[in-house]
């Protein structure tokens, strides 16, 4: 039997590779997707790589057709989220949402950086962390949860966090960082900031130049900070770059306190990624590139050791609305709903 799938923001970037990804889906079946601008509007109309592929409209946000839905996928903006998540969740639904709403464990950082009260501190409890490769166990609870037939929740990470994390993670889990700074260069393409151009994202003002920005007070750092448990020893600063799709994070900080080189370095990522379905560890020589993941939900690592400073640099390539937002929530969805991690993300990117 099919799982009814309703993705609710599907017009905007994110939301829209949902359904590219639901489409085919070996389990997954479309029921509806929303959209206030282009409601009525059929879905290939408004992305012609869609022809052929679905014949659905869009339908406003609060439609009946969502009621039908087994899990919805929430690709809204923050605060949305927050607002629709807990009917949907009390209904009995799957819902994995893509906004920051539910990622942060404490209510007050989440006011402090979004400037909104979180109304539901006890669903925030109750949620997991979208982020497979490093919080399953809680995942796979709540695959036991729905298995009842109760409504659950999954705060998917954010693109700078999951790359960002995906490099980090491993080296320090095992007890490196010296309990250091942690420092991040990050580089998102122009689709990370959604659909609707601005000043920033424009393509006469984006292409053919590089910028950072949010410097040191991007709302990502105490999401970061909390998945690699290092508050007040991030500073991450993020680049816009004039291209699609892609993310790139690079992770520097000092190796101690125990003693590593290179070939422990790449024994500690090799063990920690040995059986991972999506983030494929390159070593120290090849580096990571946003080109060879887009389209799908791949992650690319490599870490390097660099004993002139005693330092560790690890990077991860993701593409932003792939592993970075749908892919990644399709994934916890297969994962909350018992099926194969890697159902309907079965990907290649584009070789050249
Ligand atoms: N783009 C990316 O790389 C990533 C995005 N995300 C997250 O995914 C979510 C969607 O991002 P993205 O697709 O880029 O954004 P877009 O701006 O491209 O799309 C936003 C979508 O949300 C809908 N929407 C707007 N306001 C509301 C509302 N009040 N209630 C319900 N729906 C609403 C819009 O539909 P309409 O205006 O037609 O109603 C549109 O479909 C965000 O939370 C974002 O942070 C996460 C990781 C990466
Ligand atoms: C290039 C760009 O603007 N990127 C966005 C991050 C992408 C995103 O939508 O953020 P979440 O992952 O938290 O959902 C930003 O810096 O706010």
């Amino acid at each position: 039997m099919s799982v009814k799938v309703g993705v609710v923001g599907a017009s905007g970037f994110a939301g829209i590779e949902i359904v590219r990804l639901v489409l085919r889906h070996p389990r997954f079946e479309l029921v509806a997707a929303t959209s206030s601008e282009l409601s009525g509007r059929s879905l290939s109309s408004a992305y012609p790589a869609l022809d052929g592929w679905t014949d659905l409209a869009f339908v406003p946000h609060d439609d009946e057709s969502i009621d039908e839905c087994d899990v919805v996928f929430l690709a809204v903006p923050h605060t949305a989220a927050l607002a629709s998540a807990p009917s949907l969740v009390e209904r009995g639904c799957a819902v994995i949402d893509l906004s920051a709403d539910f990622r942060l464990n404490d209510p007050q950082v989440y006011e402090a950086w979004y400037k909104v009260p979180h109304t539901r501190p006890d669903l925030l409890e109750k949620r997991a962390f979208g982020l497979p490769e490093l919080f399953r166990a809680d995942l796979e609870a709540l695959a036991g949860v729905r298995a009842t037939g109760a409504g659950v929740l999954v705060g998917c990470a954010g693109c700078y966090p999951t790359a960002t994390s995906l490099a980090a993670a491993p080296a320090l889990r095992a007890g490196l960082g010296a309990g250091g700074i942690v420092v991040v260069d990050a580089i998102s393409g122009v689709s990370g900031a959604g659909r609707k151009a601005t000043d920033k994202t424009h393509f006469c003002f984006a292409h053919e130049g590089a910028s950072a920005y949010g410097v040191g007070n991007h709302r990502h750092i105490p999401e970061i900070e909390q998945i690699l448990g290092i508050e007040g020893r991030l500073v991450f600063t993020p680049h816009l770059a004039p291209y699609s799709r892609g993310l790139l994070s690079t992770v520097t900080f000092e190796a101690g306190p125990r003693d590593v080189d290179q070939e422990s370095l790449e024994a500690i990522y090799s063990d920690f990624y040995e059986g991972s379905r999506f983030v494929r560890f390159l070593g120290g020589s090849v580096q990571p590139s946003t080109a060879s993941v887009t389209g799908t939900n791949a992650a690319q690592v490599s870490a390097v050791y660099d004993p002139r400073t005693n330092t560790i640099i690890a990077t991860c390539a993701i593409d932003n609305i792939g592993k970075g937002a749908a892919g990644q929530a399709v994934q916890c969805a297969n994962i909350v709903c018992g099926l194969p991690e890697a159902a309907g993300l079965e990907l290649v990117s584009t070789p050249v």
